[in-house]
């Protein structure tokens, strides 16, 4: 057995056989054959079993997921089953003599290019159905496994170089039971997809891969950031221990469920939580949240294989205000680019994609995609209690472009005699260090902050989120950070405003000390960390906490706070 040590990314314990996900090597020789006929049943035979593996994942994808993200493999089966594409590979094995494998891949080729080149969005996507579906069926020519996510039908725990967001949303929490992987920090977006769906996971271990062989039994501590590979029997009745104590941590906890959020004297803030599609709500009350502090709305476009309709999206947005009540819905427009890509909308690859075109940037350049968005919401806007805000924002000018259009959108539906909600409060996101200094101007303006400490500490610390190898500079309890966050929540109370946090940093347990005391008004968290909060929160007094504030602003290092922190709450 050995152990290996990664950053704990959600919490719970799981024990299963390995299951490795990794893109095989699909390299081949072209070569002359002498029978034709045998090359091309030989290739009507792979697209049949593909076709077969589709339907099954599209199957899959619709129960776990919903038909909006079952759609991509609908497309994928178009590509597999259309003559346009399947014939020219059936001429070339016949009229070149070629192996199918050749055939196929120069054919799938020649349309991936001409699809790119074209001026139009709907064909570029196709390029990238036919490249994913090409991969699949040379698979299957060369007789190698292709792993896939979606199609997982036991117990097991992935195994990663990395996890993207959309591989993340098809995993299937009836067996995938855990996952761990290579690259990653806590606050990149498939570890926080795996505190959504209650799975563990142990992220940035580096050399995962290159540990565990398939089938090897492995161990998954979430709790402590371990993997144990092959462990002995002692360890597993020890990890089973773990498991069954968590498992009655979370009984205990589950006691504040219908609660409100109260310090012990007497203060009341807001435990929302962080949600990525309308099926994530089930588990915001199933934890006892207040109301959602931030619904990524990206999600909504991602595993797609097109943009989702103006219907599809004002769908989603009303199901989450309906099942929400009264409660508030904060809801954020679209965030893509960074680690969430679309690779229907073919953006050029970018040396600093943290740094580049993404979120409200890429929607103001692309007003039309962003318009449909903001009628979307604006329509579900009478089903609830709607907040919106806009993430990334760096300028006045951004904030100010952002909501004119949507006051214009406003008019326009009005003007077509939709009714829309009048009392919507416009927010932004605070996650770029300049924002946060000059929030005291940006305060007069908006109608609330939701600090977004994922992106705000990874640009101040200059520390990529996502790399394990700059982790230690990620610092949360940083004095900058702390003094960015004052800042914030001061700016928004002088000027009569709520501030709160959507970053992992707002269900840390060591953070929520010094964010009761700095007055922070929501706190916004996956939503397995709601009740946690929340039976901490019961025993702290908010108005002690208040008196070290300028202690804590005035320290060096974040091991200082750190270390006061757990002396003055016991921890
Ligand atoms: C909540 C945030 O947004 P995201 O994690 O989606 O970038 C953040 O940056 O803190
Ligand atoms: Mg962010």
């Amino acid at each position: 057995m050995s152990t290996i040590t990664g950053i704990a990314a959600s919490s719970g314990v799981a024990i299963a056989k390995a299951y490795k996900l990794a893109t095989p090597d699909l390299s081949f020789e072209k070569k002359k054959v002498d029978d034709a006929e045998a090359e091309v049943k030989r290739l009507n035979e792979a697209l049949e079993v593909s076709k077969k593996e589709l339907e099954i994942i599209k199957e899959n994808a619709r129960k776990t997921l919903g038909d909006e993200h079952a759609e991509i493999f609908s497309a994928h089966l178009l590509v597999l089953g259309d003559p346009e594409l399947v014939n020219p590979i059936q001429d070339k094995i016949k009229t070149d003599l070629v192996n199918a494998e050749s055939a196929l891949d120069e054919t799938a080729n020649m349309f991936i290019d001409m699809f790119k080149a074209m001026d139009n969005e709907y064909m570029r996507e196709r390029a990238a159905d036919i490249q994913d579906v090409t991969k699949r069926v040379m698979a299957h020519l060369l007789n190698v496994s292709f792993p896939d996510p979606a199609l997982i039908d036991e117990e097991v725990v992935v195994i990663a170089e990395d996890l993207t967001p959309s591989d993340t949303a098809q995993l299937n929490k009836q067996f995938v039971k855990g996952f761990t992987t290579n690259i990653g920090g806590r606050t990149s977006h498939s570890a926080i997809m795996a505190r959504s769906l209650e799975i563990p996971a142990v992220v940035g271990t580096k050399t995962i891969t290159e540990d565990v062989k398939e089938n090897d039994i492995v161990i998954v501590d979430g709790i402590d950031g371990q993997v144990i590979v092959n462990p002995s029997n002692e360890e597993i009745t020890q990890y089973e221990q773990k498991q069954a104590d968590f498992e009655k941590q979370k009984e205990i906890w589950a006691q504040l469920k219908d609660e409100p959020t109260v310090s012990s004297d007497g203060s009341h803030v807001e435990l929302v939580a962080n949600i990525g599609t309308p099926d994530d709500v089930a588990g915001i009350i199933n934890n006892g949240g207040e109301g959602v502090g931030l619904y990524r709305t990206e999600f909504l476009y991602m595993g797609k294989s097109e943009l989702p309709t103006e219907d599809e999206q004002f769908e989603a947005y009303k199901s989450v205000l309906e099942q929400m009540g009264d409660k508030p819905v904060v809801v954020r427009t679209l965030d893509i680019g960074g680690d969430k890509e679309l690779s229907y909308l073919d953006l050029p690859k970018e040396m600093n994609p943290f740094l580049g075109f993404r979120a409200i940037r890429l929607c103001l350049e692309r007003d039309d995609i962003f318009r449909v968005q903001l009628r979307a919401l604006l329509r579900a806007s009478t089903y609830g209690n709607l907040k919106i805000m806009f993430p990334m924002i760096a300028t006045l000018d951004e904030f100010r472009e952002a909501k004119g259009l949507l006051l214009e959108e406003k008019e326009n539906l009005q003007n077509d005699g939709v009714t829309v909600s009048d009392d919507i409060e416009v927010g932004i996101m605070v996650e770029i260090p300049s924002t946060a200094v000059i929030a005291r101007q940006f305060a007069k303006e908006v109608d609330f902050f939701s600090i977004g400490t994922n992106d705000l500490i990874q640009y101040t610390m200059a520390a990529d989120r996502m790399n394990e190898r700059v982790s230690y500079l990620y610092q949360p309890y940083h004095p900058a950070i702390l003094n960015l966050v004052n800042n914030v929540i001061e700016a928004a109370h002088a000027e009569g405003k709520w501030a709160g946090m959507c970053g992992e940093m707002a269900g840390d347990s060591i953070a929520i000390p010094i964010l009761l005391g700095l007055g922070l008004d929501e706190f916004s968290m996956s939503a397995t960390s709601i009740l946690p909060a929340r039976t901490q929160i019961k025993d702290l007094s908010k108005e002690e906490l208040a008196t070290y504030k300028e202690q804590l602003l005035s320290m060096s290092t974040a091991s200082e706070v750190e270390a006061f922190v757990r002396e003055k709450t016991n921890q």
